[in-house]
């Protein structure tokens, strides 16, 4: 049963994926409707711990099952004490749905069908559509929920905000903006894409005892889609450390990075690798840069490398007796230039782990992606913001979309682990396993953040060189490292307190404690 718990939280499923589970509940033999009665008394309770307060409710209603959550819910709180009035615009309900609004109605519930005729609220529950919506919201509803958005009452979804799709969180015609989504089961991977963030409010799961087994059943073993949890990420850390050890055994990163033009990305990404723990770490930069980079990472060796005359990386002068196999990982490209074309040529031909991020990505995309990544002998991770994505997969749609699906594609075309940055960074591998960081902070849409992920990521993967930790999960690892780092910088020092350095500094305060 623990273990159940500790891994519900990571589950990802999409409307087909749950009305399979739900299938297997009711053929094992629970009702429907006892099962809604379950859950709708676990979203009223919620409710009534989230706006305790005020007692004024409106309830949307939709013609389906989510409609009759919204009715349990209704008549939950008029037992409750709260002035409850019902909204429900549809004449043909489903029929659990029908015989809850008719005893809700018999109750005194008022129920109204026009929203004007709605009385001031304090706030609004919506179960107008959950995961049965299945094409545009079109007029009259469409005009009312813009109405609802207009008024600016706070709202609490249920299972999702009406009107978003299900599994690419698109909105459909038109949506609710909620304050609050309350997810039934299992996290629908809808509230999990950029694109539904803006209607989402503050999402929780309503963990309503969905049997592992019937899960499993339908996601197999290993479900293909899944959230990055504090459990997942901090498994993956290479901690505790060995009493006996030394610092090559700890990994050895190679950062390669930096330009006479962009001297500052390599500095964060440094200072990202610093926060990762990693046993050793040179940083190959343009010889202009060293004394710099010496000054802010002391404990680093810094290769200085002859430069083009633009003060790009002109050739890679690593130190005698050393070659790219002489390290655990590598992770080059920001602030390279496009100059450093030679230089990206000549990690992808090596046989360490690789991440590419930045200018290191433009030059592949130049390179070919496809092709070139054919020749790889390890591990690739590429680290793309979606503009990088565009120009690394132009036949990929839209990574603005269903970032999922994109991501799926991009790792399964180039063999590569591919992370998509994004509000919601999205990792897939090459078979089609994808990792979801639930959490970060807008904070981090700040220029240099990335670099520090680079960094990080650098150095997780070099010290996971030797173990058999599957390489998504240490990026997965890196993806929440950060972005709790941000959020952690963020409550301190406000949204406008994060800047790439000082979150570079939040990254130990993260783990202190925790692992
Ligand atoms: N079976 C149960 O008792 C449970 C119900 N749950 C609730 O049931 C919901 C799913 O219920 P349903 O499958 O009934 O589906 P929904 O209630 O989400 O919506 C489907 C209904 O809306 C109509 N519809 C779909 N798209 C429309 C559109 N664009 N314009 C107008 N009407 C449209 C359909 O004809 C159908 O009547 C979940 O989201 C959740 O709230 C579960 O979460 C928990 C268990
Ligand atoms: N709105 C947002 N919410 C959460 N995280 C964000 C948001 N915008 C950007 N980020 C994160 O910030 C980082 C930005 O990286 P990147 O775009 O490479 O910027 P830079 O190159 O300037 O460092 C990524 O890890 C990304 O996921
Ligand atoms: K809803």
């Amino acid at each position: 049963m623990l273990n159940r718990n500790k891994h519900i939280s990571q589950v990802v499923v999409t409307a087909a994926q749950m009305r399979d589970i739900e299938a297997r509940i009711f053929a094992a033999g629970m009702p429907v409707s006892a099962l809604m009665e379950k859950v709708a008394g676990l979203i009223a309770k919620r409710i009534q711990e989230i706006w305790e307060p005020s007692n004024h409710v409106g309830i949307l209603t939709g013609p389906g099952h989510n409609g009759g959550d919204g009715l349990v819910v209704a008549r939950e709180l008029h037992f409750r004490g709260y002035d409850v009035w019902i909204y429900l615009p549809f004449d043909k309900l489903k029929e659990l749905t029908s015989q809850h609004l008719q005893y809700a109605q018999s109750l005194g519930i008022p129920c109204y069908q026009e929203i004007e005729q709605l009385p001031d609220c304090d706030f609004l529950v919506d179960g107008l559509f959950g995961f049965g919506l299945e094409r545009e919201i079109t007029d009259p509803i469409a005009s009312v929920i813009n109405q609802l958005n207009e008024w600016n009452k706070p709202i609490i979804s249920i299972d999702l905000p009406s009107g978003l799709h299900t599994d690419t969180g698109e909105v459909l015609g038109t949506a609710i903006r909620a304050n609050y989504t309350l997810c039934l089961g299992l996290w629908k991977q809808g509230l999990l894409q950029d694109q539904a963030l803006d209607y989402i409010g503050k999402a929780e799961l309503i963990d309503f005892d969905i049997p592992w087994a019937d899960v499993q059943a339908v996601l197999g073993d290993v479900p293909k889609v899944k959230r990055i949890t504090p459990t997942t990420a901090l498994s993956t850390l290479p901690l505790p450390r060995p009493p006996v050890t030394h610092k090559y055994k700890e990994g050895h990163l190679l950062l390669i990075c930096g330009s006479r033009r962009y001297a500052g990305g390599a500095i964060l990404t440094a200072l990202g690798a610093r926060g990762s723990g990693v046993g050793m770490l040179s940083i190959a930069v343009p010889e202009s840069l060293k004394q710099l980079l010496v000054s802010h990472l002391p404990e680093a060796l810094v290769i200085g490398c002859p430069e083009t005359e633009t003060g790009a990386i002109a050739q890679l002068q690593l130190p005698e007796n050393t070659n790219l196999s002489s390290f655990s990982a590598i992770a080059c490209g920001p602030g390279l230039t496009k100059d450093a074309i030679s230089i990206v040529q000549e990690v992808l031909a090596s046989d360490r782990p690789l991440v590419l991020d930045a200018d290191g990505l433009n030059i592949l995309a130049q390179l070919g992606t496809i092709l070139t990544l054919q020749q790889r002998q390890a591990a690739t991770v590429l680290t793309p913001h979606t503009g990088e994505f565009h120009r690394l997969f132009p036949d990929i749609a839209d990574a603005k979309g269903d970032r999922v699906k994109a991501v799926q594609e991009a790792a399964a075309q180039s063999g590569a682990v591919v992370l998509l940055k994004g509000a919601r960074t999205a990792i897939a591998n090459p078979q089609g396993s994808v990792w979801i960081n639930p959490e970060s902070t807008p904070a981090l849409a700040r220029g240099g953040s990335g670099d520090v992920l680079t960094g990080l990521l650098g150095g997780l993967l070099a010290q996971a060189v030797n173990k058999a930790i599957p390489v998504e999960d240490i990026v997965a690892t890196a993806a929440w490292w950060h972005g709790q780092a941000g959020i952690l910088a963020a409550s301190e020092r406000t949204e406008l307190g994060v800047d790439a350095f000082t979150l570079s500094q939040y990254l130990l305060k993260v783990i202190v404690g925790r692992s």
